[in-house]
């Protein structure tokens, strides 16, 4: 029987996704562009904003001429004339005059703040008392203070959110070079797994991991592909893993990674032209089944059958690859400290992730590990989040502080 001649480190693991090449790049419409990965620097064809603009209705001014003004001894200005939205004020203020201008006016030259106007009071048509001082530089936006032409405002490998939309939209970009989602393919293996169509008979059970994974990849920014389920049998998985190479530029096939009789995985990848076994077996809890091959450069998986174990892996092993596949600086997750509730023990010699529930205490949370078996789907649906155990510690005492790293 093949045993797990070469476990590797997840370090080492990890390490090697850089050895895979990203996705092509596309340009998409800007309305298309969000959760899409940038694939290049994009600088602003303008100043952002382009003039010096009120950020109150009021009057523009000289700061200066406002100084020491207050309501027993108000300034008193000239109106020079009023800013029209979306107009070049064709005047400029001399020293001693405002003009009526609207949030987002641009201020006349000569012009250095804004007074608001529930600072002020119109004495005639020509006249108005400024009750507050303002300094230069006050209640306005000036020119370029968001960015100014030709700097790089996002770079390549910016995930896209709804603000980079919107800087996206205010320097010009009506279409974005973005890396392609990468396809993944997904196959499920086991004589006794059965599509969710299937009322499973004895001994039979529903095909969990097609669903989860799918889901996952979905999350992670790539497409997935499920190709369905082959079974046990000798050169049962072969066409759909040709299948999946031929089309996806990822595979992932869940069970049948470890090592027994009829675990078919790792044959079915040995026997692919040019395929090179880089991993089989992870120093990780759940998780350790693990294949990684490289076939025609792409990575081919083989994760755990066990549902919660499929889920870890792809979380913490798989996922990296597919967001450095697809041009992602962004990694890692959003992590919160909290205070475990109980002993948990570790082996030395692998690193374990330990599903957590997360409990509100105080300003903080309770970090209580969830027990179960891997094959368990309910312990992925109440964890909040993982703990990770190095493996060098052989456990983790109640009430010490730990890190989760939170699950989506
Ligand atoms: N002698 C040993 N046996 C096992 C070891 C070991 O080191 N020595 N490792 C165990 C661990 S840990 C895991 S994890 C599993 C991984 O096994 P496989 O990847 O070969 O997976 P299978 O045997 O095919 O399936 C395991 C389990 O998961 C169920 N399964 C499979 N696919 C699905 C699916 N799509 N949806 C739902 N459930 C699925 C399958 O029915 C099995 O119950 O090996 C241990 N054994
Ligand atoms: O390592 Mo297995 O993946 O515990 O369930």
């Amino acid at each position: 029987m093949t045993g797990f001649f070469n476990v590797s480190d997840l370090h080492t693991v990890l390490a090697l996704a850089e050895t895979f090449p990203a996705t092509e790049v596309e340009k998409v419409p800007l309305s298309a562009a969000l959760t899409r990965i940038l694939a290049e620097d994009v600088s602003s064809d303008i100043d952002i904003p382009g003039f010096d603009r009120a950020t109150m209705d009021g009057y523009a001014v000289r700061g200066a001429d406002t100084f020491g003004a207050s309501d027993a001894a108000p300034a008193w200005l000239r109106i020079a004339g009023t800013v029209g939205m979306g107009e070049e004020p064709a005047f400029s203020l001399s020293q001693g005059e405002a003009a009526a201008i609207s949030t987002g006016g641009m201020l006349p030259q000569g012009a250095d703040a804004v007074v608001m106007v529930e600072h002020t009071d119109r004495v005639d048509e020509e006249t108005i008392e400024v009750y507050r001082s303002v300094a230069p530089g006050h209640h306005l936006i000036t020119r370029g203070e968001d960015f100014s032409k030709g700097r790089v405002i996002l770079t390549a490998g910016t995930p896209i959110g709804a603000a980079e939309t919107g800087l996206l939209a205010a320097s010009g970009c009506q279409s974005v070079a973005v890396f392609k989602r990468p396809l993944v393919g997904i196959i499920s293996t086991g004589d006794e797994v059965v599509p969710v169509t299937e009322t499973p008979k004895m001994a039979e059970i529903r095909d969990v991991n097609t669903h989860t994974l799918s889901a996952m990849v979905t999350e992670a920014g790539g497409v997935a592909l499920p190709l369905g389920i082959a079974g046990d049998g000798e050169g049962d998985l072969e066409p759909l893993l040709a299948e999946a190479l031929a089309s996806c530029d990822t595979v992932l096939i869940s069970g049948g990674s470890s090592v027994g009789m009829r675990d078919r995985t790792l044959t079915a990848m040995e026997g692919l032209e040019g395929s090179e076994v880089l991993v089989h077996g992870i120093a990780i809890s759940p998780g350790k089944p693990t294949i990684l091959a490289r076939v025609g450069g792409k990575p081919v998986w083989g994760l755990p059958g066990h549902v919660a174990s499929a889920m870890v892996v792809f979380e913490v092993v798989v996922r990296p690859f597919l967001l450095a596949a697809s041009g992602s600086e962004a990694t890692d997750r959003p992590k919160v400290p909290a205070r475990l509730s109980r002993n948990i023990a570790s082996a030395q010699g692998r690193t374990d992730f330990v599903r957590t529930r997360l409990v509100p205490e105080g300003e903080g949370y309770i970090a209580e590990p969830l027990p179960g078996k891997s094959g368990l789907i309910h312990t992925m649906v109440h964890a909040d989040g993982l703990i990770r155990i190095e493996k060098d510690t052989e456990g983790l005492y109640s009430d010490s502080q730990v890190t989760v790293r939170l699950l989506p």
